[in-house]
């Protein structure tokens, strides 16, 4: 029998530690990639290694020879991953005889799986490999570096493709090409650390906090500025990040303090709030009274926007001077604000409600030119007055809204002041039908005006908004696709784990050491215990993916697989290898 070795990582000496999870990726564009003083010890491998002492390992197991199948993993069927001294390069060798396609899926497959922990250190590994072993630039092969779960997630190693490897040939792809976009991922990552932090119980702020309140429960103060006085409601409020019991998500707490409820009614006016869902305005979850801070506090309950801040942190300066102000938000993300600001008074108006807080300190930012209405409801509770002044409010919107937009565009609250200076300068730095909406906000007449008016004036700019809005969607989802794979994988890897060596079943010789389970236990070792020539593990995702895509597509490329003890060999297409899968599973699942 010939001897074909799939030869995927010589010299390639990561620990497989407990805790494991998949780490940096990289391309392989040559041999000998790691430094074998930056690995891990290999002591940890071993079974008796302080880190490794798993409980129920059977004391047959401990003590049975070493398992050095190194011809396990002959091929019979045509395989990209062959031997480095391959006379042709393996990716020409690979591109004549798979379609692009298939190798996509592939590696994208792997691409999706490292996405959430990964981290690329691409830069040293190619222009190093490519200076000492030029003729393997076009290896196709990628693997993934597993590394310690306690290791944090490194954002500045997560380099772009520098432009000595982004030159390259149309059969080639750069790894980031099957990653999510790599700031979008960094956002992602940000913000769910964010939403997962947690204030240290022994931190001075921790202790004069209720362990509780309602259904709430790990309060974290999200504002840590000292005035608690706020200018906008006239109580001293606080804010804290808190998770809920009922489903362990995080929120966010207003507590307005020492507000006593003179009436019930006043509470419930939230409740048309809690039913208004809006793209660009922050959900009300619920209101309530409570003292579990020992006072008499009134706490609104919203959705938790990780990271955001508010258009008059990003855009004001605290000074009224004009000397001192910022330069005003560009126009574009100007009109991408009104028009979502619009929309949100269009569908509270709508509502028979009225915003009444247009401010910039309460419009938070909460992603790349997306603002939200923060605090809704508020006032309708704490300045109740049963909705008898409903219409007035809505007209106090539109003003309100004309005066946010003069402050954003003059860079201070203050320009509101003198509005025939601000509105000169915004002549002169916007387009003239800037100030056509904010003399159609801010002119007083006899009747009322409706935010209809301003959206038909605004028209152009709202149907431009939403076409880049659904640019913006069709980005997201083809972000998204590239991530899809994971799941497939992830669910064939169930099931064979499932299949695969069950402890009840060890004794019952027609489970595992015959037909179907039997093939699958090979197939097992086929994909995760290859070794080198010298018998070391090949730690190869790369490999692993592939086999698994090929499973999943059950195509009619054929392996060898081979018995640990070497007596027998068997001939196996990936469709029959699926057919196992399925009967197997099958029967497992009817036994349950
Ligand atoms: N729903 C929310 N999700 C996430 N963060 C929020 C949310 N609401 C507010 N924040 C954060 O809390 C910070 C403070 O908000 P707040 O409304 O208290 O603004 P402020 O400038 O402190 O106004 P005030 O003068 O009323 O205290 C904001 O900058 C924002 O980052």
């Amino acid at each position: 029998m010939s001897r074909i070795l799939v030869f995927l990582a010589s010299n390639y000496g990561r620990s497989l530690e407990p805790g494991l999870q998949i780490g940096p990726c990289f391309i392989r564009t040559g041999p000998n990639q790691f430094n074998p003083q930056d690995t891990p010890d290999r002591q940890k491998l071993r079974y008796d290694s302080p880190e490794f002492k798993p409980s129920n390992i059977s004391h047959g197991v401990l003590n049975a020879p070493s398992f050095v199948p190194s011809n396990l993993a002959s091929h019979v069927g045509f395989n990209s991953f062959e031997a480095f001294d391959s006379p042709e390069p393996a990716y020409a060798g690979y591109e004549q005889r798979h379609s692009q396609y298939e190798h996509d899926q592939m590696v994208s497959g792997f691409a999706s799986m490292g996405v959430s922990n990964s981290s690329i250190y691409l830069p040293d590994l190619v222009s190093q490999s490519l200076n000492d072993h030029p003729q393997q630039m076009n290896q196709p092969l990628i693997r993934l570096w597993i590394c310690d779960q306690s290791i944090k997630l490194q954002y500045h190693l997560y380099n772009p493709p520098l432009p000595h490897v982004s030159n390259m040939g149309p059969q080639q792809k750069p790894i980031h090409y099957f990653f999510m976009d790599e700031n979008l991922r960094e956002t992602l990552q940000r913000r769910s650390e964010a939403a997962q932090q947690l204030l240290d119980p022994n931190a001075p702020e921790a202790a004069n906090l209720p362990s509780e309140v309602h259904v709430y429960h790990s309060l974290s103060p999200i504002d840590d500025k000292p005035e608690r006085h706020s200018k906008v409601f006239g109580f001293p409020t606080c804010i804290y990040k808190a998770i809920s019991a009922l489903d362990g998500k995080p929120y966010v707490l207003r507590r307005i303090e020492g507000f006593r409820l003179l009436t019930d009614a006043a509470i419930s006016s939230v409740e048309p709030w809690r039913r208004l869902k809006h793209s660009s305005i922050v959900s009300v979850r619920e209101a309530f009274t409570t003292k579990a801070f020992g006072d008499n506090s009134l706490i609104f309950v919203y959705d938790y926007h990780p990271l955001s801040t508010t258009l008059s942190a990003k855009y004001l300066s605290a000074t009224p001077l004009r000397a001192n102000a910022k330069p005003g938000v560009p126009e574009r993300s100007l009109w991408s604000y009104i028009v979502q600001i619009s929309s949100a008074i269009k569908a509270l108006h709508s509502a028979g409600l009225a915003a009444r807080i247009l401010e910039p300190s309460k419009i938070l930012v909460t992603g790349k030119n997306r603002v939200r209405l923060n605090c809704c409801g508020i006032f309708d509770t704490i300045n109740f007055d049963g909705g008898k002044s409903m219409l007035q409010f809505q007209q106090d919107d539109l003003v309100n809204f004309g005066r946010l937009i003069v402050a954003l565009a003059c860079g201070a609250l203050a320009s509101v002041h003198n509005l025939p200076k601000s509105l000169e300068h915004i002549s002169r730095s916007y387009s003239p039908d800037l100030k056509n909406v904010i003399l159609l906000l801010l002119s007083k007449r006899n009747s009322y005006k409706s935010i209809d008016e301003v959206l038909t004036m605004i028209m152009p700019r709202v149907v431009h908004e939403m076409s880049t809005a659904h640019g913006q969607s069709d980005i997201l989802e083809s972000e998204l696709t590239r991530e899809t794979e994971n799941g497939r994988v992830v669910r064939l890897l169930c099931k064979l784990g499932f299949i695969n060596e069950r402890p009840e079943f060890d004794l019952d010789p027609s489970w595992s050491e015959t037909g179907d389970r039997y093939l699958l236990k090979l197939f097992r070792d086929y994909v995760f215990h290859q070794v080198d020539e010298l018998g070391n593990p090949v730690v190869d995702v790369g490999h692993v993916l592939q086999c698994l895509n090929k499973l999943d597509a059950g195509v009619d490329e054929k392996i060898m697989l081979m018995s640990r003890d070497e007596q027998s060999c068997l001939i196996v297409s990936y469709k029959d290898l699926k057919q196992c899968v399925d009967t197997s599973f099958g029967h497992l699942s009817r036994t349950l």
